[in-house]
């Protein structure tokens, strides 16, 4: 690919839209965290337009990697940009959408705050995309601090900071039991993008707090639940976290088979990010800010040369 404008890239944007949004199962349209959720994945060891979809780590972005690709592949954008390129703008465009889902019906809507992420292209697919048979390593969902540290920093070079700033994604869409094992969602309006993980996380709050139970069946797999207190009786409901989001904001030691030491949060110590935590709950432009930019990195990951269109 020798160019892209502007104009093509608003032209993509504009079917990818479509489909994001168009793609409903009941009211959830799983394409908008699952294209978020994919570009993550894609972009482990370098964005490359390629996911092992037998890789069990990849389980539950099946959907999203069919549809994606079916647009991709039929309908032209294939001679546009490469695969990797049009998934790092799929994510782009969802959270875009997902910021706009925000439930409001006034004019002060117009200030919340969204995403500034620029999209940049030149990825280079590998050779087998859309799919490869590489299997790459993708951080688990019971490790503490620590992991989630080396995840930040080997995976895309992110520092603390960033790495807090990027989980907040987890306030789109939901872990489920046929596919992760773990089975929720993170905080009552997953459609919306904005700061409510932090904010359910750290909440003072809450219906039922937060307590660790182990949710799975053929093996194990802990995972914290609270009720949440927001959205009404009928809306929030309960809601979860993996120990990787919750060692965000509490000291967890775990053991090998996940299970934290303290079993309520209430009882466990403050940990070393709980301030940030903190910042992000009560600042969502602030969060919206360094988000954008972690997400921005982590799209752009084994890439110094990517051109903004012109
Ligand atoms: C410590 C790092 C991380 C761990 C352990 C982790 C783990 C998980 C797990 C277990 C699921 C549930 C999958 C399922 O059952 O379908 C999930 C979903 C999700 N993750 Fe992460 N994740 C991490 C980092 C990230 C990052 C960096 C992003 C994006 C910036 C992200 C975005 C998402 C999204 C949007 C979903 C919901 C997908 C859907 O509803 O289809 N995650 N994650």
């Amino acid at each position: 690919f020798t160019s892209l404008t502007n104009v093509q890239v608003r032209q993509t944007t504009t079917r990818l839209t479509s489909l994001l949004t168009g793609y409903k199962v009941g009211l959830s349209r799983p394409l908008i965290p699952g294209s978020v959720r994919l570009a993550f994945h894609d972009c482990v060891g370098g964005c490359d337009g390629c996911v092992n979809l037998d890789n069990a780590d990849n389980s539950g972005l099946q959907t999203t990697a069919r549809e994606l690709n079916k647009v991709y592949d039929n309908e032209g954008f294939n001679k546009l940009m490469s695969r990797a390129d049009f998934w790092a703008l799929a994510s782009v465009t969802a959270l875009d959408i997902a910021a706009g889902f925000q439930e409001c019906h006034t004019v002060l809507c117009l200030w919340l705050p969204r995403p500034e992420i620029t999209f940049r292209w030149g990825r280079k697919d590998c050779p087998t995309s859309p799919s490869t048979s590489q299997v790459r390593s993708f951080p688990d969902g019971h490790g503490d601090l620590s992991s989630v540290k080396s995840f930040g920093n080997h995976t895309f070079g992110l520092n603390l900071r960033e790495t807090v700033a990027l989980l907040g994604a987890h306030t789109l869409g939901t872990a489920q039991k046929n596919q992760s094992g773990w089975n929720g969602k993170w905080v009552w309006n997953q459609h919306t993008l904005s700061n409510l993980y932090y904010q359910e996380l750290i909440s003072k709050s809450l219906r039922r707090p937060w307590t660790q139970i182990n949710v799975g069946k053929r093996s194990d797999r802990w995972q914290w639940n609270a009720q949440s207190n927001e959205g009404g009786k009928a809306k929030g409901g309960t809601i979860f976290m993996l120990n990787t989001d919750m060692s965000l904001y509490k000291d967890i030691k775990v053991d090998s088979q996940g299970r934290s030491s303290c079993p309520t949060a209430a009882t466990c110590g403050a940990s070393e990010t709980a301030s940030i935590m903190e910042e992000y709950a009560a600042n969502n432009a602030l969060w919206m800010k360094e988000f954008s930019a972690a997400f921005e990195k982590m799209i752009s990951y084994g890439y110094d040369n990517l051109a903004v269109p012109n």
